[in-house]
């Protein structure tokens, strides 16, 4: 007889979790634990140990469940009550890292009853957000305490404050607006009464965007998303004495990392005019002249006449007919030969790589509908669309770093003319 299901799952942890505790040990590295000062990552030699063990860990526990209760649970909608209630009144930085505060101490620096934040904070706890180590009072674990960094804080309301009320619309936009690619026609314009895309409301709107800003800062800090991951997956030095420009580039981080590791090339950074004086002001002295930026909109006719074109973390954000746009506006500066980067996420075939990353991966794509009306791609959808932008763009290659949380396409562009 096959061994059952639960019986196979229940080995893979068990084999897989020892595999994990081998290597921690050898490196003496802690095991993995909720307290507040738990380290937050295993090394990246545990990773098919790490997948397997999450994957048979949530099948092994939805097996076990009812239907009605694992779809409760996998639904989470409270979840995000009580998340928009930590951060919108910063409740992390209420308890000291170390110490403890009472539910009625915290009740009383926000608007909230001792009862309801008492309410609020132990479903959390059913998250494993905070702990209650005696009764009636609350300590962080390691996921409370990240909270406390403002940063951080505002990932959590970006998520919860702006994402979380689009997503609750985003069936009404699915309904009013059938098959719509349009950024002014999302759950997050119904759920704010707009009609201006994501962009421009919240460029309307400082503190909001301050906050969302920050979200993006706190995912660009997460290991999954080092530098090294674009500096060292494509050939960069191949190129010689090359000009990039990278479109969307924002901040330039991403640009001077590339211009400090490679000596020849020259950025160029384009992105909206509103980013241009803050990002200017922190190139430092030895890479001025190389990082350079331009206000320029990506769906204008690109006027630099680069060697690549450089797409990272933003073509996800624009519907189809909307980057067809942006990579036939490169289209006149393009020399036969040219190539066309993106440092962008790509979406997991159906079942194919682990289950924990498709799940988090297909939640993001519904993100992108909620908040631009566009999408993440397969490498296929990443082919189709550039083919449909032009048949002279052709997939060279393609990498999926180890623990990176993007891949980069490198596309040639071969003039048909
Ligand atoms: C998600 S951020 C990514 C920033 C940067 N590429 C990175 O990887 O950190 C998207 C960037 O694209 C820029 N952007 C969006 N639409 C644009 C357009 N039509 N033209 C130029 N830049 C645009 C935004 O201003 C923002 O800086």
């Amino acid at each position: 007889m096959a061994t059952p299901r639960i019986i196979h799952l229940a080995q893979t942890i068990s084999a897989s979790v020892a595999k994990i505790q081998d290597v921690l040990t050898a490196q003496g590295l802690q095991t993995p634990s909720f307290d507040e000062d738990a380290s937050h990552y295993l090394p990246l030699e545990v990773l098919e140990a790490q997948n397997a063990v999450l994957d048979a860990t949530s099948e092994l526990n939805d097996l076990l469940m009812e239907p009605m209760s694992m779809i409760h649970c996998l639904g989470g909608h409270n979840n995000s009550l009580c998340s928009q209630a930590i951060t919108r009144f910063r409740i992390a930085s209420l308890i000291p890292p170390g110490g403890t505060k009472s539910f009625a101490e915290i009740a009383s620096q926000t608007p909230l009853s001792e009862q309801m934040v008492t309410r609020i904070l132990r479903q959390a706890m059913s998250m494993r957000i905070f702990c209650e180590p005696e009764p009636g009072m609350v300590g962080h674990t390691k996921a409370s305490r990240i909270l406390v960094d403002p940063v951080t804080n505002d990932w959590l309301g970006a998520g919860t404050e702006e994402l979380w009320p689009a997503a609750t619309k985003v069936v009404d936009a699915l309904e009013k607006w059938p098959g719509s690619e349009e950024p002014s026609e999302t759950g997050f314009c119904l759920a704010n009464n707009t009609t201006d895309s994501i962009y421009a409301f919240l460029g309307a709107n400082p503190t909001r965007a301050a906050r969302f800003g920050n979200a993006m800062v706190a995912y660009s800090k997460k290991p999954e998303f080092s530098p090294a991951y674009l500096t060292d997956h494509f050939d960069w030095s191949s190129l010689g004495a090359a000009t990039v420009v990278h479109l969307g580039g924002g901040t330039g981080f991403y640009a001077m990392e590339l211009a400090k590791k490679f000596a020849d090339l020259k950025v160029v950074v384009q992105d909206m005019a509103f980013m241009m004086g803050p990002a200017e002001a922190g190139v430092p002295e030895e890479l001025k002249g190389r990082v350079t930026f331009e206000a320029h909109d990506f769906f204008a006719p690109q006027i630099v006449n680069a060697d690549v074109v450089f797409f990272r973390w933003v073509l996800r954000t624009w519907g189809d007919k909307y980057c067809i746009a942006a990579l036939k506006a490169q289209l006149p500066m393009l020399k036969s030969g040219a190539r066309v980067v993106v440092q962008d996420m790509i979406l997991p075939e159906p079942g194919k790589g682990p289950f924990w990353k498709e799940r988090a991966a297909r939640s993001a794509d519904m993100s992108l509908t909620a908040g631009f009306n566009s999408r993440d791609r397969t490498v296929d959808d990443w082919k189709t669309l550039f083919t449909a932008a032009d048949e002279g763009f052709v997939l060279k290659s393609v990498a999926e770093p180890k623990g990176s949380a993007l891949g980069i396409l490198e596309f040639v562009w071969e003039s048909k003319k």
